[in-house]
């Protein structure tokens, strides 16, 4: 397989774009629409995140991983990927999680924890960082819901349940006799995440058609990827791509960091009914708790499950609403 070039969709988020009382509003939801319907995921790019900032955060998040491994461990979390990871089966790939990392006194924690002598420069640039990731998923997610004519109560009540976590990635190039994976194909358990890197090449997506692309990086773009979760809220109208990470370099100074904020609702996920009845009454996933289902995707059914979300509440044959 050698993936292609970038097809993804690009979507601007500018000033005008992002006022709901501007045209624009409506033909830019529309377009956020259908790239997450037709590939799951698309290029947003937008200067909402100034680009110091996104450049001091990438220089900060060295430091990060610099760290001696018996402070690295410290991180963890009851949640499979939260914490921090490093795995023999995945030998290019490190991560640290923060569990609500979208907030000040969880980023205080991390650094706290990780850093003994404490850093405030990583502490105020995550936090910023990360606020103005969740701002722009609370638009893409407004944005989805109006084009779908889905009123607004029902996206708030989402939004204001949002759990963040907040992920710190590194891809070091493969040693001779190593394959390039650095993480394998899967699609995210997440509802929605907003990706970033330090414009390395290495984020790679299948189509809906089977063919992989892979994403050209760029410093005023970032990638928006839907997860399983929200491809059931949707009743499966928008689709959650497989997509992997590749490190296909043969240079051996070539380091990839990627960040990631990662949404999951804590309120019940339920397909609206306005969705339900465009879909002729068919039903195809009951109503789910989304932290539950993380809890269903360790276990040894939900890991053998292609997909998990389908496996874990998924209606095989369909059912009529009210049944
Ligand atoms: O590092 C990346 O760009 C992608 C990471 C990813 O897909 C994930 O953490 O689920
Ligand atoms: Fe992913």
């Amino acid at each position: 397989m050698t993936p292609q070039p970038n097809k993804l969709p690009v979507i601007t988020f500018n000033g005008e774009t992002l006022n709901p009382i501007n045209g624009a509003w409506r033909s830019t939801s529309d377009a956020v629409r259908h790239a997450l319907e037709d590939y799951g995921c698309f290029v947003l790019a937008t200067n909402k995140v100034p680009s110091d900032l996104r450049e001091s955060i990438f220089e900060l998040s060295k430091e990060l991983f610099r760290l001696p491994t018996e402070r690295k461990i410290k991180n963890t979390s009851d949640i499979l990927g939260f914490g921090y990871g490093k795995y023999a089966l995945m030998p290019l790939w490190e991560y640290f999680g923060i569990e609500d990392g979208a907030t000040l006194e969880a980023t205080q924690r991390f650094t706290d924890l990780l850093f003994s002598s404490g850093n405030n420069d990583f502490c105020e640039a995550a936090f910023e960082y990360m606020k103005l990731l969740s701002e722009i998923k609370n638009c893409v997610m407004r944005m989805v819901f109006d084009s779908y004519g889905v009123e607004a109560k029902h996206c708030d009540r989402l939004t204001e349940s949002t759990l963040y976590l907040a992920r710190f990635m590194k891809y070091r190039a493969p040693n001779e006799g190593e394959g390039p994976i650095g993480l394998p194909a899967h699609s995210d358990k997440s509802f929605l995440a907003i990706l970033d890197d330090n414009n390395v090449k290495g984020l790679e997506i299948e189509m809906r058609n089977g063919e992989w692309i892979y994403h050209d990086p760029s410093p005023s773009t970032f990638v928006v990827v839907a997860g399983e979760p929200f491809m059931a809220w949707s009743n499966r109208k928008v689709y959650a791509p497989v997509h992997q990470v590749a490190m296909r370099t043969t240079e051996k100074e070539v380091v990839r960091y990627s960040l990631g904020l990662f949404s999951f609702m804590r309120a019940t996920v339920k397909v609206p009914d306005k969705l339900i009845e465009d879909d002729e009454n068919c039903l195809l996933f009951r109503p789910f708790n989304h932290l539950d289902f993380l809890k269903y995707v360790v276990t040894e059914e939900g890991r053998a499950s292609k997909c998990a979300i389908k496996s874990y509440t998924g209606v095989t044959a369909g059912v009529t609403m009210d049944s």
